[in-house]
C-alpha cells in the first residue's frame, strides 16, 4: 500500500470537513479525487502533505508515518498546492534551480531535468528569465508542476493541476502524468476538469459530506464506459436534481 489513511477527521471551527475518512491508494494508481466546491478535497490533500494537522486519524505513506519519518516522507513527495505558492521575486529558472538544490539534485541532474521540463512546457523560453511575479496563472502553474516533479517523487500530489492551463498545456500535462505513472509510484489528483480526469485516472474517489461516497476503479465508476465521468458524477451527487425549478424569469 502506498497511501493509507484511517479515521481522518478535520474540522474548522464548527465545520466538520473530514469525518473519520478511510482511504487506501496502491502503487501504480492515478487516483483522482472529485467532489463539489468546498467539500474538503484540498483539506484532504493538505493533510496527506502534512500541511494541515488533522484532529484525529492516521496517515501513512509506504508504511511510514510523519511522526517517525518526517524528512524521508517529504523527500519522497512532490506537490502542486491549489494556491501554488512560488517565490515571485525569482525568475522561473531561478526558482526551479532553487527547488533542485532543496532536493539535493546534482548539478548535472538539475540541468538535465530543468531543461527537459522547460522545453516540454514553455515554447516561450524568454519568459523563464523574467520574474515569476509577471507570469500569467497558467505560466505559474507550469512552473509549479515542473517543481513538483523535478526530484522524481514516488508520491505525486496535484491539486487542481489543469485549472488555468490552456488546452495545449493541459494535454501536455495529461501526457506527462501518463508517462510519470508507473508501478512504483502513486499519483493523487484533485480536479474539476473531468475531460482531463477521464484521460489520466485509473481510480476515482468522490468526496461528499466528509466521507468518500465513491471509491473504486474508473471502469466501475463509468460502468465500463457506458457513462461519461461527468454523467456518473452528476447521477451520484445530484440524483434528484429538481428539474421543476421555475426558471422562466430568465427566458425573455
Ligand atoms: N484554513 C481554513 N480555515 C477555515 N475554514 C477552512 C480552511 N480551509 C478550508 N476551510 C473550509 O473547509 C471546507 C473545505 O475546503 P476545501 O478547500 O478543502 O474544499 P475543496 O473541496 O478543495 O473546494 P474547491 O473545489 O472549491 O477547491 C470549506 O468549507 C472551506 O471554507
Amino acid at each position: 500500500m502506498s497511501i493509507e489513511i484511517s479515521g481522518l477527521t478535520k474540522a474548522f471551527g464548527k465545520k466538520h470537513v473530514l469525518k473519520e475518512l478511510d482511504l487506501k491508494i496502491e502503487k501504480g494508481q492515478c487516483y483522482c479525487l472529485l467532489g463539489k466546491n468546498g467539500v474538503g478535497k484540498s483539506t484532504l490533500l493538505n493533510c496527506i502533505l502534512d500541511l494541515i494537522k488533522p484532529d484525529a486519524g492516521t496517515i501513512s505513506l509506504f508504511d511510514k508515518d510523519y511522526k517517525h519519518h518526517p524528512l524521508e516522507l517529504k523527500q519522497n513527495l512532490g506537490a502542486l498546492c491549489e494556491d501554488n505558492p512560488l517565490i515571485e521575486e525569482f525568475t522561473g529558472l531561478e526558482y526551479l534551480n532553487f527547488v533542485a538544490k532543496l532536493y539535493r539534485l546534482s548539478p548535472k541532474e538539475a540541468v538535465e531535468r530543468i531543461s527537459s521540463l522547460t522545453n516540454y512546457f514553455f515554447t516561450d523560453k524568454e519568459s523563464l528569465y523574467k520574474n515569476i511575479a509577471g507570469y500569467s496563472t497558467g505560466m505559474k502553474k507550469k512552473v509549479g508542476i515542473a517543481a513538483a516533479i523535478l526530484h522524481k517523487p514516488q508520491v505525486l500530489i496535484l491539486d487542481e493541476p489543469f485549472t488555468g492551463l490552456d488546452p495545449i498545456a493541459a494535454q501536455l500535462l495529461v501526457n506527462l502524468i501518463r508517462s510519470y505513472r508507473n508501478t512504483n509510484r502513486v499519483i493523487l489528483i484533485s480536479s474539476h476538469d473531468l475531460n482531463y480526469v477521464e484521460r489520466v485516472a485509473s481510480h476515482i474517489g468522490v468526496l461528499n459530506d466528509g466521507l468518500l461516497m465513491y471509491n473504486g476503479s474508473v471502469e466501475e465508476f463509468t460502468m465500463n464506459g457506458a457513462n461519461l465521468i461527468d454523467q456518473a458524477l452528476f447521477q451520484l451527487l445530484l440524483p434528484h436534481h429538481n428539474a421543476d425549478t421555475n426558471m422562466d424569469w430568465m427566458l425573455n
